[in-house]
């Protein structure tokens, strides 16, 4: 078809009115936050005009007053700032959308803590969410001006008269809707005000009392703070908490505007790590609990406030995820936030290692998630050593709780980097770490006696983090330790001493054999080495670390609990004098009647001992096995003491 007409699509203002009322913003509360701010514009305002010279008179002690009339059904918002002429009453508010802030902002040049809030010149229509009928009565500070009043009952027709006002400023007056009543009573003034205005520049009043804090500690310069100030600020916000471990105080004005105090809380193991607890804020305006689209993933277990006029407020969550400097903001929050624990790190490394536990957590949380600040802070994620490597704290400044404990003997910590560095002559690019300190005690003592560091990575996070650290280190092995013996635990000069001419077996065989035949657990594998040292164990179990992972992994995915692997090892030390003694007693030459020797069944029960015992250093027994341990363990007592008695 070919083209009969060509136009403008034309807007009537009338459908304007519905949309503001029904949408504009989906919570009818905020009304208040934008007859607020706009009267704390107008103080600003008239603040700059008095610095700029052009206003001779009284500026006054600033403030808003909130009032409350039952019978009339108002509530009022009264300002003793610029105030408007009928004229600004026609071009700022019969136009609307047309915001004089920037008109202003361009005149004035605001300084920095002067910042206007409005933007869009829409906030004063959203009274209209809540109010049938909207009255403006104000004074100009302009010479000569004449009070006027305003008047509009949410449809496209105002009333603009003259009006008896003698004092500078502007009154708001809001005729609430029915519905609506709920903003005539104190109290939910007071909350919202506590919400949304509470750390405004000007004090807020309901009738003679102050109800804001007025003071945003984030604006004030961090020499200007103490630790207590900044102390009683997370209280405030976050009552009946736990005190924060540490903070960053933010405070930048180029390329963007950002301030902030950001708190890194003790974290809880249950923390909701998508949930963040951030308050955003636009020139101490509360805009939202909602930083998720603000601040990087990683960030969100911190707390405190984060406040930013190059925060697009007013648009989508996409949009803002999208948004450049929202990206940039984000970044240079991150490293802000590195930057402190590092400065920490060098600058208190007692108090960084007593926070260990929670900052590890947050650390290594970022650096999987991170790249920029993984490389930021690489170089102090630490973890606890079995290395004696001189006191991180000074003598005596050990206390209660800390991690070095009781007796003011410090915990080693190190980093990836140093232990290989340190470890590089006995064992290149492998790293010892344990993930249960009692469980694998034995493993630990065994490597710790031949002189081998062991890490701990015993954290919850650290499931997830020791895969990240394999792929950083991608020619490193990370080993469990009871995932394998170190070739350093094992005595290779042994030789291999034939103990049956006949059969050829040596030693090594011979026990192999008789704990396959003891036990007969055909997944189980029996393997015999010479440990060096005289307290290794008779036995230990090595679990193979790719079988042990995939295990983990299956029961992550499963949401169940891990199972202690099916496939593993029986490390059985021939060097043992137990073991020994072992071979003599299943060879014994006792034989009573027909079958099994008496001494050939004992060791077959020995064996099943060992082999309890060092299941149980591993992992425990379920109700079966502690079953039968106990009664394997009376009856080779009760032989004990027949022997004894003999
Ligand atoms: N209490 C007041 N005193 C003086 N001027 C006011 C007052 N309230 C509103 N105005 C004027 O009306 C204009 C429009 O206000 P409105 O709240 O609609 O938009 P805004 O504050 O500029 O932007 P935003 O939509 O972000 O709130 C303001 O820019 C200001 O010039």
């Amino acid at each position: 078809m070919a083209i009969a007409e060509q136009g403008t699509i034309s807007i009537h203002t009338e459908n304007i009115f519905p949309i503001i009322k029904k949408w504009l913003y989906s919570d009818h509360e905020i009304f208040l936050r934008e007859l607020i701010s706009n009267a704390v514009d107008a103080i600003k305002k008239m603040r700059m005009v008095s610095l700029s010279g052009e206003y001779s008179g009284e500026v006054g002690e600033p403030e808003i007053v909130i009032t409350l009339d039952q019978d009339k059904n108002q509530l009022s918002i009264t300002d003793n700032g610029i105030g408007m002429t009928a004229e600004e009453v026609k071009k700022y508010i019969n136009q609307v959308a047309f915001s004089s802030a920037e008109e202003f902002v361009e005149k004035y040049k605001a300084s920095e803590d002067q910042a206007i809030i409005g933007h869009f010149g829409l906030g004063f229509y959203s009274s209209f969410m809540v109010a049938k009928l909207v009255e403006i009565d104000t004074l100009s500070y302009q010479e000569g001006a004449e009070a006027v009043h305003w008047s509009c009952e949410g449809s496209t027709t105002f009333s603009l008269e003259a009006s008896e006002r003698t004092e500078r400023g502007t009154t708001i007056t809001l005729t609430l809707q029915e519905e609506e009543k709920e903003y005539l009573e104190e109290a939910r003034i007071k909350q919202l005000v506590t919400k949304y205005c509470d750390f405004m520049p000007v004090p807020i009043k309901l009738g003679e009392e102050q109800i804001n804090k007025q003071k945003a500690p984030w604006k004030e310069s961090p020499s200007n703070l103490t630790d207590e100030d900044y102390l009683e600020f997370y209280r405030y916000l976050y009552p009946f908490q736990e005190d924060p471990l540490l903070w960053v105080h933010i405070n930048t004005d180029y390329p963007f505007i950002v301030n902030g105090i950001l708190y890194f809380p003790k974290i809880k193991p249950d923390i909701d790590v998508t949930k963040g607890q951030i308050k955003l804020f636009c020139n101490q305006v509360f805009v939202s609990d909602n930083c998720e689209e603000v601040v990087p993933q990683f960030l969100l277990p911190l707390r405190g406030v984060l406040d930013s006029t190059d925060i697009p407020l007013n648009v989508s969550r996409s949009f803002l995820q999208a948004d450049r400097t929202v990206r940039q903001i984000a970044n240079h929050v991150a490293k802000k936030v590195g930057d402190r624990l590092k400065e920490l790190y060098r600058e208190d490394r007692a108090k960084y290692i007593s926070s260990w536990q929670d900052l590890g957590t947050f650390i290594k949380f970022g650096s999987i998630n991170d790249d920029k600040f993984k490389k930021q802070v690489e170089d102090i994620l630490i973890f606890r050593t079995t290395a004696t490597l001189g006191a991180d704290v000074p003598e005596g400044e050990g206390q209660e709780g800390d991690v070095w404990g009781d007796d003011k003997q410090a915990d080693s910590y190190c980093t990836i980097q140093e232990y290989l560095e340190r470890n590089k002559e006995k064992h290149e690019n492998k790293v010892y770490y344990c993930t249960d300190e009692v469980n694998q005690a034995t493993y630990v003592d065994l490597l710790k006696n031949q002189g081998i560091e062991v890490l701990y990575m015993d954290a919850f996070i650290d499931q997830h983090f020791v895969p990240f650290l394999e792929r950083e280190y991608s020619d490193v092995k990370f080993l469990r330790v009871d995932a394998e013996l170190d070739e350093t635990l094992i005595d290779q000069d042994k030789p291999a001493e034939i103990v049956d001419p006949n059969t050829n077996q040596t030693r090594s065989d011979m026990i192999k054999e008789l704990f396959e035949k003891s036990l007969n657990k055909p997944q189980l594998t029996i393997r015999t080495e010479s440990l060096k040292g005289d307290n290794a164990p008779p036995a230990m179990l090595l679990l193979p670390e790719s079988a042990r992972r995939m295990q983990e992994m299956m029961a992550m995915m499963q949401n169940q609990a891990v199972q202690f692997p099916t496939e593993h090892t029986l490390m059985v030390n021939t060097a043992h004098p137990m073991i020994q003694n072992l071979i003599n007693l299943s060879q014994g030459s006792v034989i009573s009647g027909s079958g099994e020797s008496p001494s050939a069944a004992l060791s077959k029960q020995i064996c099943e001992y060992v082999y309890d015992l060092a299941l149980m250093a591993q992992k425990g027994f379920d109700a079966d096995g502690m079953k039968s341990f106990t009664e394997r363990s009376n009856q080779m007592l009760t032989k004990l003491t027949e022997l004894a008695v003999k």
